[in-house]
């Protein structure tokens, strides 16, 4: 499965620990994200992780794009609720990509353990079908 990451910087430290937790079945997966959040989660676990752009700079768009073109299967985005954002049209445009092609979404911890789970359950496995 191909699996996105991206976390605004408050939850940035969370999303480093939600990896590191479940680095083993990440490991099994190929996995993309926006530039900090996937160099920080790179370097804490040694996945391998593309690195798109910053967020802001436009890391979020490339991960919104690969979407639409059918190339990701999971979005892990944790978002923080409290601080305003410059950037946060393009946060809305990547959950609405979501929405748009069915593409399962945690935009927090709680969702994405259940997500993460499912995922090694095979719940996920309708993902490969509609892929390709
Ligand atoms: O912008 C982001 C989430 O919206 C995250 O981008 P970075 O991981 O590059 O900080």
């Amino acid at each position: 499965m191909n699996i996105a990451i991206t976390a605004h910087d408050a939850k940035k430290e969370l999303m480093v620990q939600f990896c590191i937790a479940y680095c083993g079945i990440l490991s099994r997966h190929t996995l993309c994200g926006t530039g900090t959040t996937g160099k920080m989660v790179s370097e804490a676990t040694g996945l391998k992780i593309q690195q798109f752009l910053s967020g802001p700079q436009g890391g979020d768009q490339q991960i919104a794009a690969r979407i639409a073109c059918n190339e990701i299967d999971l979005l892990l985005f944790f978002r923080d609720p409290l601080t305003p954002k410059p950037n946060e049209p393009n946060d809305m445009n990547l959950l609405r990509i979501c929405d748009m092609h069915n593409i399962p979404v945690a935009t927090n911890i709680a969702t994405a353990e259940v997500l993460i789970h499912g995922l090694e359950r095979g719940d996920l496995d309708w993902r490969e079908i509609v892929r390709n």
